[in-house]
């Protein structure tokens, strides 16, 4: 029988760093794209499976180190380390490399969320609740995990790593980690609270509680319900453009969804009135991020002055005495972020916000409209997105959202066409601004936006 090795941290990152500095900033998640990564320094290491030459499996919380920034300063990431002898073929897509040096050398190292058995791990781990090192398998106690589902990894292009066991359950595992209290797993808990239905209750979650950290745990993976044979509503709304279809009963519900988890939040969590010196820094954000996205998009100029005067406009109108209340939000929804069960409900997910943004600004209140006109712009997004455009399909979908929302909410966004013109202007810059660096095919999408707005139509 094969020796088990059991490497202490420094020996283990030691072995992996050289394969870890080229395999890290391949993956989609990596957030540093841009500058390379020259070594890590471990946060935590914890060992789920110990290596007995079949499989090992660590648990790894590395800063990565990408200068100029200071080491300290890197960002954390969530690492699941498979350990064999040798890679079978079907898991060839996950290799991070062989290592030769140090405890493992001759062992061959690979992402082990590609791997049933190291996935179904965490899982049992979760059932049980059990307890490793400063890893923390947590549950609702009124929520039952059966034994024996068989993981998957999802293939779909992510900013974290899902795991799908037996059509049952689906665990995020976040990529990269902050301490503190994640939106993505204290939102559905005070949805469930509630009794909101359109988002699905977390069953059980993974937090780390890191001994010589002073800072807060990290929430590190969520489990929910996995809504079977969902389709996401980007995918929906290009297969119905495509044949022609209209959209609008679906918008609506949409509409009433958002609106649904939207009422729910803010009876669940604290709402904050915005006046005139809460709404300033807002705007002066709106204005800032305008002003950078027109240096790095010269096509933005020409509508630079139309698209200041709707934060002008949302400004004057709080000079005027006009406040807003802001809640707890989504934070970055989107037609992706919408999934249709095949009984036609509608669920929303994914309530981390935008991943660039830092935490506490991400769990701060905000106007709901933030998330309405998020979502008013995936619909333009759908319509432009096709050839030829279908910009009246937008219009009707945009208004049927509206109409939605207001059933459920008593507040029909477009009542508000200056907070909702800014809104909208503002996620359209930004929108312009991803585009030119990510997908410069696109960049039309968003500029047809940026035209209408920049003439003062929020329609
Ligand atoms: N509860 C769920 N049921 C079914 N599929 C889901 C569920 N949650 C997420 N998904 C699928 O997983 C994908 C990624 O989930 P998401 O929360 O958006 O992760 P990320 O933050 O990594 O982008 C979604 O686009 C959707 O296809
Ligand atoms: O991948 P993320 O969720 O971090 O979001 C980024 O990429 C999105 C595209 O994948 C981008 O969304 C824009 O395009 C979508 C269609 O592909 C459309 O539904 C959205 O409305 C539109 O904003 C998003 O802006 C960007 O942050």
């Amino acid at each position: 029988m094969a020796e088990t090795v059991s490497p202490s941290t420094p020996a283990l990152l030691a072995s992996l760093d050289p394969l870890l500095r080229e395999w890290l900033p391949r993956q989609r998640w990596f957030a540093g794209k841009g500058s390379p990564v020259t070594g890590f320094s471990p946060v935590a290491q914890t060992e789920l499976l110990p290596s007995d030459g079949r499989l090992g499996l660590h648990h790894l919380l590395v800063r990565a180190h990408q200068p100029p920034a200071p080491a300290e300063a890197g960002d954390c990431y969530q690492l699941l380390i498979g350990v064999r002898e040798a890679l079978p073929p079907r898991l060839a897509p996950a290799l991070i490399g062989h290592v030769t040096d140090g405890p493992l050398a001759g062992h061959t190292v690979y992402d082990a969320l590609y791997d049933p058995r190291p996935a179904e791990v965490l899982l049992e781990a979760l059932r049980t609740r059990a307890r490793i090192g400063g890893l923390r398998f947590e549950r609702d106690p009124d929520r039952e995990i059966r034994d024996g589902l068989v993981a998957r990894l999802m293939t779909a292009e992510q900013s974290n790593s899902s795991v799908v066991y037996g059509d049952t359950f689906i665990l995020k595992l976040l990529r990269r980690v902050v301490p503190g209290v994640n939106p993505d797993l204290e939102l559905p808990l005070a949805l469930a609270r509630e009794g909101c239905a359109r988002v699905p209750a977390p069953t059980a979650w993974l937090r780390a509680e890191l001994a010589d950290e002073p800072a807060e745990p990290y929430v590190l993976a969520v489990l929910q319900p996995f809504v079977r044979g969902a389709t996401d509503g980007w995918e929906l709304a290009l297969r119905e453009l495509a044949k022609g279809e209209d959209f609008t009963a679906e918008a609506r519900a949409l509409g009433r969804a958002t609106a649904e988890v939207h009422t729910a939040l803010a009876r669940a969590l604290p709402t904050v009135t915005l006046g005139h010196s809460q709404l300033e820094p807002q705007v002066a954000g709106m204005t800032e991020r305008l002003a950078a996205a027109v240096q790095a998009v010269p096509a933005l100029r020409p509508y630079e002055d139309g698209l200041r005067s709707a934060y002008s406009a949302l400004a004057d109108l709080a000079a005027e005495g006009r406040t807003w209340t802001a809640q707890r939000i989504h934070g970055d929804l989107h037609l992706g972020q919408c999934l249709r069960a095949p009984s036609g409900e509608w669920s929303l997910i994914d309530f981390e916000g935008e991943p660039a943004r830092p935490l506490a600004e991400r769990r701060m209140p905000q106007p709901p409209v933030r998330d309405i006109a998020g979502m008013l712009r995936s619909f333009d997004y759908a319509a432009h997105s096709v050839t030829p455009a279908a910009p009246g399909w937008a219009r009707r979908c945009r208004a049927a959202y509206c109409s939605g929302y207001a059933e459920i909410s008593g507040v029909d966004p477009r009542t508000d066409p200056v907070l909702l013109r800014a809104y909208e202007t503002d996620k359209a810059v930004y929108e312009v601004v991803y585009e030119a660096r990510h997908r410069p095919d696109w960049l039309p999408v968003p500029l047809s936006a940026v035209q209408r707005l920049a003439t003062s139509d929020p329609t």
